[in-house]
C-alpha cells in the first residue's frame, strides 16, 4: 500500500464530522491492505510509529526538504525507514540520522511530508480515532466490535487486538489478562455532588456502594510476578525505575503474581497529601520526597482473574492482598448523608474528592462509564495551550498568560478557545512554562508566542458565561491553573461538548 493511500484517507476521515463516514472510510482502506502491512497502518492510523524511539525530534524534521512530485513510498518502506534510524547510535548516528531523514523526505510528497512531521512529533489529529478504527477493524475482519475493543483494552494495543482480529474470533477471545502486559485503566465519570452520583449508583436508596477517597496522585497499575515488578502510568509507560517504594511494597506482598490498580501519593510527615505538582516532580527527578502506593483495585491474584468478577469480590481479594496503610480509605453505604459526610472528611483531610463506586460492577479497562462516578469540590477541564503572552512588570521575561482551548473536532485547527488565564502560577511554574512553550512556538504576533497545542493545563474556574468573545460562544469566569498535565495527551483533553454541557440556563 501507497503512504499517499494512508494520508489520503487520514484527510477524509478529518474532514469529515460523521462517525459512520470516518468509520466506512477506515474500513475502507483496511480492505486494501496486505496481511503484513496490517500492523504498521493501523499504528499509523492510531497516529504512531511502531519505533517507540526514533532518536528525531521537532527540529530533525523540519527543516524543508523539497517534496516529491509523485507518491512512490509504500508504508513498509516508510516502517523500515524509522526501523533503520531507531538502531543507530553512537558516533556518527547523528549525520547517518541527518541523511535517513533527507532520503524519506525526499521521496515524500508535500501532503506526505506534512503527514511524516506530524506523525513523528506526535501531532496526528487522528490519535483521537483509536475507537473509530476498532470499529473499522471488526467490520473488515467480520467480527464483533466488542470483542476487538475489549482485547485492545487488555493487550493495551489497538495493534496487537487488530492482529488477532484479522485471525479470527477465537484469536481474538484468546486475549485475555496477562500479568506483565499493561491494561488500559477504568475511568470515571463525574457527577456534581455525592446525592447525584448516590443517587445514580443507588436508585433505590438501599444498594449498598463503595465510597473511595479520591487521591490526588499519579495513577499506577503494578504488576508482580515472582521477583519481577512492573510499574505503568494512566498511559502504560513504564516508571518502575522511578517508584522503588512502590516496587518495594509490591514484593512485600503475600502473593507472587497479582495486577493491582493504584496511585502513588507523596504524604507529608504528619500524613497530609502533598501537591501533585510535587508528586509528579519527585517521579522525574527522584528527589527526597518519600512515594506511597495506595491501591483501590485488584485484577489477578495468583492464578485467579478478577477483571469480570463485581466489585465487592475484587475489593475483598484486595484487602485479603494487601494491608491497610496501602490501601485507600473507602466507606460502604448504602445512606447518602453517610456518603456525603464521608466525603466532607476525605476533602478535609486534604484529598481531591471521592469516587463512588457500582460493587456488582466488573473492571471496564479503557472505558469511562457509569460504575466508577467521581466527585470532586472544585470543577475543573482539562485543557490546551494554544498560545502564551509574554509578561510584564514583575513577570517580564517570563511566558506568564497562557490561551486555553478545548477540544472541538469541527474547528481546522481541532481545538476552540474558551479564554486566558495567568492566575495561579508559581514563580516555578512560569520559568518551566517559559522554557516549555518556546520549545513549543510555531511564530509570533506581537507579544504573543504561539505554541504547538500539546501541552494540557487543568484549570478550575467558577463558572462559564456566554461571551461573543470567543468563537465557541462561551468564556471561563475566573479561570486560575491548577497544573500542568503531563500525563494527558491532548487527545484526552476536554472537549468543547463537555464544557457546553456544564452550562447551566
Ligand atoms: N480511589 C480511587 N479510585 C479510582 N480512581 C482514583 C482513586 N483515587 C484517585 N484516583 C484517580 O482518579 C482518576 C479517576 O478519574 P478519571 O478516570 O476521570 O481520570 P482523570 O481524567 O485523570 O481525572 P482527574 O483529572 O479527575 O484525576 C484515576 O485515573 C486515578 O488517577
Amino acid at each position: 500500500m501507497l503512504l499517499a493511500e494512508l494520508v489520503a484517507t487520514s484527510e477524509e476521515v478529518a474532514a469529515t464530522r460523521s462517525r459512520k463516514a470516518k468509520v466506512a472510510l477506515l474500513a475502507g482502506l483496511l480492505g486494501r491492505v496486505e496481511p503484513d502491512e496490517l500492523e504498521v497502518v493501523v499504528s499509523y492510523l492510531g497516529g504512531a510509529l511502531r519505533q517507540r524511539r526514533t532518536g528525531l525530534g521537532w527540529r530533525g524534521v523540519s527543516a524543508p526538504a523539497p517534496p516529491a512530485a509523485e507518491p512512490s513510498l509504500s508504508v513498509l518502506e516508510v516502517d523500515e525507514a524509522f526501523a533503520a534510524m531507531a538502531l543507530l547510535s553512537g558516533s556518527g548516528s547523528q549525520g547517518a540520522r541527518r541523511g535517513a531523514v533527507a532520503d524519506l523526505f525526499g521521496r515524500a510528497t508535500a501532503a506526505e511530508q506534512a503527514w511524516l512531521r506530524a506523525i513523528v512529533t506526535g501531532n496526528l489529529r487522528q490519535g483521537a480515532l483509536d475507537a473509530v478504527t476498532q470499529e473499522a477493524v471488526a467490520q473488515v475482519a467480520d467480527v464483533p466490535v466488542t470483542a476487538v475493543r475489549r482485547a485492545a483494552m487488555l493487550a493495551g494495543s489497538t495493534v496487537d487486538a487488530a492482529r488477532a482480529a484479522f485471525e479470527g474470533e477465537d484469536a481474538l477471545a484468546a486475549i485475555g489478562l496477562e500479568v506483565g502486559r499493561p491494561v488500559m485503566p477504568m475511568l470515571a465519570s463525574s457527577a456534581p455532588d455525592v446525592a447525584a452520583a448516590m443517587a445514580g449508583l443507588s436508585p433505590d436508596g438501599t444498594t449498598e456502594v463503595a465510597v473511595d477517597a479520591k487521591l490526588d496522585g499519579i495513577r499506577i497499575q503494578v504488576h508482580r510476578d515472582g521477583d519481577d515488578v512492573l510499574v505503568v502510568t494512566r498511559s502504560l509507560d513504564d516508571i518502575t525505575s522511578r517508584l522503588p517504594e512502590v516496587v518495594a511494597v509490591a514484593r512485600s506482598l503475600p502473593a507472587s503474581r497479582f495486577v493491582l490498580d493504584g496511585e502513588a501519593l507523596a504524604l507529608t510527615d504528619d500524613g497530609r497529601p502533598m501537591a501533585f505538582q510535587d508528586t509528579a516532580s519527585r517521579t522525574a527527578q527522584a528527589e527526597g520526597v518519600a512515594i506511597t502506593p495506595h491501591f483501590f483495585d485488584v485484577l489477578h491474584v495468583d492464578g485467579r482473574d478478577l477483571l469480570d468478577a463485581p466489585g465487592h469480590e475484587r475489593l475483598a481479594a484486595l484487602d485479603a492482598l494487601v494491608p491497610e496503610p496501602h490501601r485507600v480509605r473507602r466507606l460502604l453505604t448504602s445512606d447518602a448523608a453517610a456518603a456525603d459526610a464521608f466525603a466532607a472528611e476525605t476533602v478535609a483531610a486534604g484529598h481531591e474528592g471521592v469516587v463512588l463506586k457500582d460493587l456488582s460492577a466488573p473492571y471496564a479497562a479503557g472505558r469511562r462509564g457509569a460504575a466508577w462516578v467521581k466527585v470532586k469540590p472544585v470543577h475543573t477541564l482539562d485543557l490546551v495551550v494554544l498560545a502564551v503572552e509574554w509578561g510584564s512588570g514583575r513577570r517580564q521575561g517570563w511566558l506568564s498568560n497562557i490561551h486555553l482551548g478545548a477540544r472541538d473536532e469541527s474547528s481546522p485547527t481541532g481545538f476552540v478557545m474558551l479564554g486566558k488565564t495567568f492566575k495561579g502560577m508559581t514563580d516555578e511554574m512560569l520559568a518551566w512554562q517559559t522554557e516549555r512553550f518556546l520549545s513549543l512556538e510555531t511564530h509570533r504576533e506581537g507579544h504573543v508566542v504561539h505554541v504547538r497545542p500539546e501541552q494540557v493545563v487543568e484549570i478550575a474556574f467558577d463558572g462559564l458565561q456566554r461571551s461573543t468573545r470567543y468563537p465557541g460562544g462561551l468564556a471561563l469566569r475566573f479561570a486560575r491553573v491548577v497544573r500542568y498535565r503531563d500525563d494527558k495527551t491532548p487527545a484526552e483533553a476536554d472537549t468543547i461538548e463537555t464544557v457546553r454541557s456544564l452550562v447551566t440556563g
